[in-house]
């Protein structure tokens, strides 16, 4: 068994794990770090653009490992999967066998697709996490004439958004699309998009403005995994696939869930997919697009807590129940009492600020300092492309968590933008922003400042009035 030693260990070589490493080679250079990463490949976030001083839009490519090495000098690289870690002496055990003695360590080891209940015997259900999956996907794009997606969130969305040239059924336990991100309203105005050219310049532009209540608007790695999640643009790789039947077709099913898939040898379609309504679908495969699971893959000497979701719970420094284990990004569960506009969404966003916050809390542990939680977790972000327009999702911009107790003020112009503000006792708790609004900074602020909106009325989104005179 080789050995070596480290101040800092970080596991997982995904968006987390390579900010934290970057952060502590800022924020301690002459220590020594060791990343332990199952592949040769890591995630990299270039052209960071900020809309706002929470809102941050980045690309993210793959990059070679040993390309860290030229950030921090005193990096060593480990290609392996961790199996074990001792948190009472302090050490970490690879799948091959490599000991690694460390002071602090930072477990990223991401998440893994929860897949729908019959994936486990059916090769044709598939999930899409990495560059390996997306591949799968392709090709079964590439001979399938039917496919069912299953689930409504990003992955599911992006996927009816850019495929072309087969038969899509999307099947989701809603009334409305892309739930996890949008409401009914936004949901129609993407829908929209299915049939209109959005490029179209001649549309008209009817606005409409109305406030809404609750009531009126509301319905209420493992150690397989070799490469980290995909992450913004990889449906771009879809876009130009196409088979030989012809036009597209999209049939969406609400308020259903798939009971059963079904295996047949002498059918048309080699899948039968049952679904809670009845309903039965023949199709080539299905795309299991429900969701996350923290991949906690190795063994411990003692088993930390863990959060509701199965994920590793941390408190604001990003530590664990065990003394200097730290956790980031979709592996970690959020467990300190959030602020009241954050919550926790497994996202690029949310794994770089955990990795960079717990770089900061090791880095204070190691040289017996004190370190505040970062400002980011102040108010939830997400910027985010869907149906070919630019998201931009703030704080409670679903009335997440606001109970009944709130109100919706919006504007909306087919094909051109769409804004909701969520205000409760006047003030604005959350936001989505459709469309190039240009509204991110002042909605942040406005956010942030609690600023009582009831002076301005239905003003606040006259597009008439340019609101940020108010506030100059
Ligand atoms: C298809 C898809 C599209 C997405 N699109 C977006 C988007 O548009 N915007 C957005 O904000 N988010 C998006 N996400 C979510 C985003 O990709 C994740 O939230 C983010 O990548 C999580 O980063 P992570 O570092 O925590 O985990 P991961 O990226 O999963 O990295 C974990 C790393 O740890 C390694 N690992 C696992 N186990 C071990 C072990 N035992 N030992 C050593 N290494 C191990 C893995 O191989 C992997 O390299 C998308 C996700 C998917 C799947
Ligand atoms: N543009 C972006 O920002 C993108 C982000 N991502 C991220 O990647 C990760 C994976 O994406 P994705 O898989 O879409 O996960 P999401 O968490 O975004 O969405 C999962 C969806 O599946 C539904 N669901 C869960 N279980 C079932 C089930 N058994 N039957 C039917 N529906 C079910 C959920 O419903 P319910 O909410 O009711 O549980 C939810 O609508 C997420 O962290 C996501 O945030 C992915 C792609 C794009």
């Amino acid at each position: 068994m080789s050995e070596i030693g480290a101040k800092y260990l970080v596991v997982g070589g995904g968006i987390a794990g390579v900010t934290c490493v970057e952060s502590l080679a800022i924020l301690h250079p002459e220590e020594s770090l060791v990343i332990v990463t199952a592949s040769s490949l890591v995630k990299n976030v270039t052209n960071v653009s900020f809309y706002a001083k929470t809102i941050v839009k980045f690309d993210v490519h793959d990059t070679e490992a040993a390309s860290l090495q030229k950030i921090h000098p005193n990096l060593k690289i480990v290609y392996d999967s961790l199996k074990h870690i001792d948190t009472t002496n302090k050490t970490a055990v690879t799948e091959s066998g490599t000991l690694i003695k460390y002071d602090v360590v930072c477990i990223c080891t991401g998440g893994i697709p929860r897949l729908i209940a019959d994936a486990r015997k059916c090769k044709r259900i598939l999930g899409i996490r990495d560059t390996e999956s997306v591949e799968e996907f392709k090709e079964k794009l590439s001979n399938g004439r039917r496919m069912v997606i299953v689930g409504n969130g990003g992955i599911a969305s992006e996927i009816v958004h850019a495929t072309r040239g087969i038969q899509k059924i999307w099947v989701v336990r809603d009334d409305y699309i892309s739930a996890t991100f949008v409401d009914p309203g936004a949901a129609e105005f993407f829908q929209n998009t299915f049939k209109h050219n959005s490029n179209d310049k001649n549309r008209s532009s009817i606005l409409k403005r109305h406030v809404f209540t609750e009531e009126d608007t509301l319905v209420s790695i493992n150690k397989n995994l070799k490469s980290a999640a995909l992450g913004p643009d990889w449906y771009r790789k879809l876009e130009n696939i196409r088979n030989e039947t012809g036009e597209q077709e999209l049939q969406i099913i609400y308020k259903v869930e798939v009971e059963s898939v079904i295996e047949r040898n002498n059918s048309e379609y080699p899948l039968d997919v049952k679904l809670t309504d009845g309903k039965l679908i023949q199709c080539d495969f299905v795309i299991s697009a429900t969701g996350v699971e923290p991949a906690v893959n190795f063994s411990w000497d003692i088993e930390p807590v863990y959060g509701k979701d199965g994920g590793l719970a941390v408190n604001e420094q990003q530590e664990t129940s065990i003394k200097d284990v730290f956790a980031a990004g979709d592996v970690a569960c959020a467990s300190w009492d959030f602020s009241p506009q954050w919550f926790q969404l497994r996202l690029w966003t949310q794994a770089r600020q955990m990795g960079s916050m717990a770089a900061k809390a090791m880095h204070a542990r190691i040289t017996n300092e004190e370190v505040l939680q970062d400002f980011c977790f102040e108010l939830f972000t997400h910027c985010t492309t869907l149906f070919g327009y630019r998201v931009v999702l703030l704080g409670k911009y679903n009335g997440q968590g606001l109970d009944q107790d709130y109100e919706i003020l919006l504007r909306t112009t087919p094909n051109l933008e769409y804004i909701k503000f969520v205000l409760k006792n006047g003030k604005l708790q959350g936001a989505i922003l459709i469309g190039e609004t240009d509204l991110e900074e002042m909605c942040e602020n406005l956010i942030l400042d609690q600023i009582d909106l009831t002076p301005f009325g239905d003003d606040i989104l006259n597009p008439d009035i340019d609101i940020d005179d108010y506030f100059d």
